[in-house]
């Protein structure tokens, strides 16, 4: 061999024993999280493994000791006492595998549930804590939607392969042990035919692991398609415009092109694992005639015959277990790099702790705000300055896309500022604790969360400390014109809402954003309410009405409120209008009217279309 393809030869092994290492980089973890959801499971499972994997050894040593006294017992005519004593022997080691190997499997399955449970608390319990933008960044999507959808089986696997590959390992070194009584050389014919399988394995165990990777976004294609033709909120879209068939086909096309990568490589893994099996056959079969030449010639006894091909067969037998259960094992891996990157993925620390601000009766403050979503070329708000006092209703108008929501997000803190501050009664709302914040912020948005609960808890989510509180339901419900709706509902409050549960009832668009106005008026505490567009489903002379209470019982309140009809915008007192993103005028509806600027002329406007 040339000393170039030595070097290569060389490389090729180094590398696949570093890939071999790699499939354990979690094993640690795995086992941590098994032994934190039930120690004494995980302790009893430690145990039969370990047992499991020696006692083939002890029975095949057996074996051998039954044949050998059944020999000298005949040849010299004593009586079978301890043939017989040793078949008693192999008959209880044998029940005691059967009964570790059943062990085993209840055990597993119990702790199969109950990490399936730890999983995906710690999935969820992590999903509370990410921000907003997290959860708009496809790539951290992703990876909490594919940690959730193995989240029952993948760990488990992951640390019964590890165990098995324990058990296997304790056997092969059992049966290394007895082999190397007959030849230290029968020991190196089965570690050399096992290399080149083990190479093939680990190749081809890579290959289908960067696949695997590298499918990640038609891999959320595919669920998503699922979700289209499956889900009931897309049902009624997908039937009128006849959508099905095609999301179909695309599913079906992804489907195809991931098989046709899929069958390939199964195919050559096939015929590879085929051919070097081979080679290991070979070696068997050389060794086997090795050894029944030692024992014709008298170099071994016939019972030593029996264990020694009897341990090499299973020597085999757990070698070819190894090496499935290592590429296994990747795939494992992979599914738990996804689940710990998620587990792990940073959070800033929410930095803030204070309860109130140094000037407390002044309101809130933008001072040249401007912002950029992640990834985003343009900016969504530039430069923007207001000052809303308490008590204040401040109304922000603007064509679709003019940046009205993504403010709303800042004061609400879901976002922070790119540059510029917001202030709550002169502290920047970083400095704010968190949790105090939102409580002083009551927030409606267009596209408000239609839970499938109660008509009550519907509402009650607005202050979860009276989720449910029936009497704060009622005040909240009359206050945002809901109740008399409610009372004609079959079961008044406790009426089930929507269509994924029993008797579940549905609502008009208009009705389900009285409940969302009912859930902004049970957030007694706060005193920033902000609705963006609840009402656009409503009647014009709704809205009126609504906002007139709002403007009645939230009278010490900031009111900040987003709609694009003119007839209620005008009851503000002050009125922003932004224009891409920028603040472009600002003042009371007569002010701006004399102005003769931007909001005077989309004003007339709608105002003509009235008429
Ligand atoms: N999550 C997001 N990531 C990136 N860009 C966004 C995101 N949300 C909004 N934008 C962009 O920011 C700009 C402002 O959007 P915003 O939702 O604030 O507009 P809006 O004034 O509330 O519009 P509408 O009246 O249609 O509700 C738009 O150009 C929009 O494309």
């Amino acid at each position: 061999m040339r000393r170039r393809d030595r070097q290569n030869v060389f490389s090729q092994i180094r590398q696949s024993f570093r890939f071999g290492l790699s499939a354990f980089k979690y094993s640690k973890r795995a086992v941590q999280l098994v032994w934190k959801t039930s120690p004494i499971l995980t302790a009893i499972v430690a145990i039969l493994t370990g047992i499991a994997g020696l006692l083939p050894a002890g029975i095949a040593y057996l074996g051998k000791l039954i044949i050998d006294s059944v020999v000298t017992a005949a040849s010299s005519g004593t009586g079978p006492q301890t043939a017989l004593m040793y078949v008693g022997f192999e008959a209880i080691a044998v029940m005691m595998l059967t009964l570790c190997q059943r062990g085993l499997s209840v055990c597993q399955s119990l702790l199969r549930v109950l990490l399936g449970q730890t999983v995906n608390e710690l999935i969820l319990e992590k999903a509370l804590t990410l921000s907003l933008s997290h959860f708009e960044d496809s790539e951290v999507y992703d990876k909490m939607t594919r940690a959730r959808r193995e989240a029952s089986s993948r760990p488990l696997s992951f640390v019964n392969r590890t165990f098995g590959l324990v058990q296997e390992t304790l056997g092969l070194v059992a049966y290394s042990g007895l082999l190397l009584q007959f030849s230290g050389w029968v020991v190196g014919v089965l570690a050399i035919a096992a290399i080149p399988p083990f190479l093939a394995e680990t190749k081809f165990a890579g290959a289908a692991f960067r696949v695997f990777k590298r499918r990640s976004p038609e891999t959320r294609e595919q669920i998503y398609l699922e979700t289209l033709i499956a889900r009931e909120d897309y049902a009624k879209e997908v039937q009128l415009y006849q959508l099905g068939p095609v999301f179909l086909n695309r599913y079906r096309n992804i489907f195809h092109r991931l098989y046709q990568e899929d069958r390939n490589l199964t195919l050559r893994r096939g015929f590879w694992g085929y051919v070097l099996g081979l080679l290991s056959s070979l070696a068997f079969y050389g060794t086997y005639a090795w050894i029944a030449i030692a024992a014709i010639s008298g170099g071994i006894t016939l019972g030593d015959m029996t264990m020694y091909l009897m341990v090499f067969r299973q020597g085999q037998s757990s070698f070819s277990a190894t090496l499935s259960a290592i590429g296994g094992m990747y795939e494992d891996n992979l599914y738990l790099s996804n689940l710990y990157e998620f587990l792990e993925q940073e959070i800033p620390l929410a930095e803030g702790s204070a309860n109130q601000g140094p000037i407390p009766q002044d309101g809130v403050r933008f001072q040249n705000v401007s912002f950029t979503y992640p990834d985003a070329t343009q900016p969504a708000l530039t430069d923007i300055t207001f000052h809303l006092k308490p008590g204040e209703k401040l109304a922000l108008v603007g064509q679709n896309g003019s940046g009205k929501t993504t403010l709303i997000k800042l004061l609400t803190r879901l976002y922070e500022p790119s540059s510029g501050q917001i202030l709550l009664d002169g502290l920047e709302l970083r400095e704010w604790d968190i949790n105090h914040l939102r409580q002083r912020i009551g927030v409606i948005f267009q596209d408000f969360v239609r839970y499938q609960f109660l008509v009550g808890e519907n509402i009650g989510v607005g202050d979860v400390d009276s989720l449910e509180d029936e009497t704060r339901w009622k005040t909240a419900a009359e206050k945002g014109m809901a109740e008399p709706f409610i009372q004609t509902l079959p079961q008044g409050f406790y009426t089930q809402l929507g269509r994924w549960f029993k008797s579940g009832t549905e609502l008009s668009g208009g009705q389900w954003q009285k409940i969302g106005l009912s859930r902004a008026f049970m957030r007694i505490k706060a005193d920033i309410l902000v609705l963006d567009e609840p009402t656009s489903a409503m009647d014009a002379e709704a809205e009126f009405e609504i906002f007139e209470r709002f403007r009645r019982l939230a009278k010490d309140r900031m009111v900040l409120l987003i709609s694009h009809r003119f007839s209620t915008v005008r009851m503000a007192d002050t009125i922003i209008v932004l224009e891409a993103g920028k603040l472009i005028e600002s003042g009371t509806h007569s002010e701006l009217m004399q102005a003769e600027g931007r909001y005077a002329k989309l004003f007339t406007l709608q105002a003509a279309g009235y008429q």
